[in-house]
């Protein structure tokens, strides 16, 4: 079954906590934002899966260098998840798939930037990470003329196991699942909702409908 996956992009570990406390009942995996990260360390890490034990902790480090160095800082903190950047070496992903090995977890690679996502995308599922993300991140999705559609067809057709991020909303996640995308990640749609709990709660009734 397809899951959701709320991406915290707020700045601070109280935050981070405050919204994942209304909307863990509603989403599968949290994912804790690059700039939250830098903000306040692995400690956050450590502090979201000690809150959260049942849930896919998903650390967006987008490591563009040592992959094996980074990914272990974020699975020793408590991360279930990292992210490798597609457009990083293939010797960066290794790395990093390395380190989850070693601990029993995962690592997703991030699209973003990348010139062609879907190639990308099956060849690193060759390196043997958990799932790739085709991703428009947020300046991508403020320029003009974007639309998550380009996403939603490059999930059609690529043909190993995909995440969609970049703008997911009640609008589109339906076609973000029936694409075949295995995990909706929804950002903005959450954290910056009048009521978080409740827009979690209906975008995670689509995705099991879905
Ligand atoms: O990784 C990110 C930006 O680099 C965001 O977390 C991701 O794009 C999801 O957020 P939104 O749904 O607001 O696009």
């Amino acid at each position: 079954m397809a899951k959701l996956q709320v991406a915290i992009d707020l700045l601070t570990t109280d935050e981070a906590l405050a919204l994942a406390a209304k909307v863990a009942p509603y989403v599968d995996i949290i994912e804790l934002g690059t700039p939250l990260i830098k903000n306040m360390g692995s400690s956050v890490i450590t502090a979201m899966k000690a809150a959260h034990p049942d849930k896919l902790v998903f650390a967006d480090l987008k490591t563009a260098d040592a992959g094996e160095l980074e990914a272990d800082i974020a699975f020793k903190a408590g991360a279930d998840l990292v992210t490798v950047l597609g457009v990083s070496g293939n010797a960066t992903i290794i790395g990093a798939v390395k380190a989850a090995k070693a601990h029993g977890k995962g690592v997703v690679v991030d699209t973003i930037g990348h010139p062609d996502r879907v190639r990308r995308a099956q060849e690193v599922t060759e390196l043997g990470v958990a799932f790739v993300e085709l991703h428009a991140g947020l300046d991508e999705q403020w320029a003009d003329g974007y639309s998550i559609q380009v996403l939603i067809d490059e999930a059609a057709r690529v043909g190993v196991p995909v995440s969609i991020a970049g703008g997911v909303n009640l609008e589109n996640i339906e076609a973000v699942i029936k694409a075949g995308a295995q995990v909706a990640v929804a950002g903005a749609a959450i954290y910056a909702a009048e009521d978080p709990a409740a827009a979690a709660k209906a975008l995670s009734e689509v995705v099991r409908r879905a």
